[in-house]
């Protein structure tokens, strides 16, 4: 059973009812339709489809919970375990938020059930939190992209360092879905960030080396709520900008920084032109020695690009700046900008916006992997895919039948 269904579709049943108009904007509007399955499947073609699905599983699942009680109940040993994390995790102890990540990237399916219990503790917690603060969210999320090679893990050092010098709590959320082919975490690399790993007021996690990027998606989105829960007051989302990754992560954070060393045209070849779309701030690093050069070049190529570009928000111009990891200049005038740009997207109301958007559009990606992770493995469909696929690649179906076919043996089989 598809964790997150139940629960999901029976807390926003409205969801349901409005999906075909909501996903008439949704598939055309949002980027992040493709990114739960890491590929270029035009999901929106199956969209109005899906409508059908969600019904028989909701109809499927309609025994399990119920509006006022979203989650089973737990066992007394499992509401202990939630009770001892949850008052760990908000007295900030490392140990319990370590251990209430590992929880939530759990795929096992009680576990699941867990975790669910303890975001919604930590997210009620958070409500309450951010009442006290006026309305303010508690952190500043932040994403952080750039090639191989581009310094990122030493800019991390350097900045994680600076800022908890000065009284910040800062936590590391490195996502790397490229592992889970490679098998092992390139980002989560031990050697990596060696001083601030020390660093009592940092927390650095790797996500996991195995699953989809939907899958490590899901779980950021939720680490990232239980670091705020934590108290970290900024949280840095550090993904590899060669893939789908940096998308999924500039759904997830308030602003998105793009990291680039001080190379032309064909060393940022893996470097799409949507991500530099994305970027609140590009930092041309390694700015230092014989690369101040070619690094005012580059700022300056970027400055004149990014005047082409579509403006994004109402207050907010993207910023190129010159920085050096190693050396730590610029990192200091670096960090002011990216406050500067906090309050001013905070003040306009942008902010809030923004995050009410990315939930939908995390809620709605999660529907769509479990969706789609349902289909696949349903046994009316499961044996007919590969004969479909075939029939396709050859020609001989078109992809549309093909679809109707697979999605009718489903519902017929509901
Ligand atoms: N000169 C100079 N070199 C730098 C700077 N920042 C990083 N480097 C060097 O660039 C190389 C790559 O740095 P990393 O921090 O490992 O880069 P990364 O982006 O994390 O790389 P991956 O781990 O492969 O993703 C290392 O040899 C660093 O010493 C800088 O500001 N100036």
């Amino acid at each position: 059973m598809p964790l997150g269904i139940p629960s999901l579709l029976l807390r926003f049943p409205h969801c349901y009812f409005s999906s075909s108009a909501y996903f008439k904007s949704f598939h055309f509007s949002s980027r992040s339709h493709f990114l739960c399955t890491g590929s270029l499947r035009p999901v929106h073609l199956y969209c109005t489809k899906w409508m059908f699905l969600v019904k028989g599983l909701r109809r499927e699942l309609c025994h399990q919970a119920t509006v006022d009680q979203p989650i089973e109940g737990l066992s007394d040993r499992e509401q202990g375990f939630v009770d001892k994390i949850y008052s760990g995790l908000i007295q900030g102890h490392r140990a319990c938020l370590a251990e209430a990540i590992t929880l939530v990237e759990s795929t096992h399916h009680r576990k699941k059930k867990v975790a669910q219990v303890l975001l919604q503790k930590v997210l009620s917690y958070h409500r309450e939190q951010e009442k006290l603060n006026q309305g303010k969210p508690l952190a500043f999320r932040v994403g952080l992209s750039g090639p191989p090679g581009a310094g990122k893990s030493t800019f991390i050092e350097c900045f994680g360092k600076m800022l908890t010098e000065r009284g910040h709590k800062v936590s590391v959320l490195a996502v790397d879905p490229s592992s889970s082919t490679s098998g092992g975490s390139l980002l989560g690399d031990k050697t990596r960030m060696t001083e601030l790993s020390r660093d009592m007021n940092a927390y650095i996690r790797p996500s996991p080396t195995r699953g989809t990027l939907g899958g490590v998606t899901r779980t950021t989105n939720e680490a990232i709520l239980l670091c705020e829960g934590g108290g970290y007051d900024v949280v840095l989302v550090e993904t590899v900008g060669v893939g789908q990754s940096e998308f999924a992560v500039a759904d997830m954070v308030d602003m998105f920084i793009l990291l680039l060393p001080p190379a032309g045209g064909d060393e940022l070849q893996g470097i799409k032109r949507g991500i530099i779309e994305m970027a609140d701030l590009v930092a041309i690093n390694k700015a230092d020695g014989d690369l101040v050069v070619p690094a005012r070049r580059i700022q300056a190529e970027y400055v004149s690009a990014m005047k082409l570009l579509r403006k994004r928000s109402k207050v907010w111009r993207p910023k190129v700046m010159r920085i050096s990891a190693k050396t730590g200049e610029g990192i200091s005038d670096m960090w002011d900008k990216m406050t500067e740009f906090r309050d001013l997207v905070l003040m306009s109301g942008e902010l809030i916006a923004k995050r009410r958007k990315q939930q939908k559009v995390w809620m709605w990606n999660l529907i769509q992997e479990n969706m789609l992770e349902h289909f696949r493995s349903h046994l009316a469909v499961k044996d007919k895919i590969p004969l479909l696929e075939e029939k396709v690649l050859s020609g001989v179906f078109s992809p549309g039948l093909a679809a109707d076919l697979l999605l009718k043996a489903f519902k017929d089989g509901l």
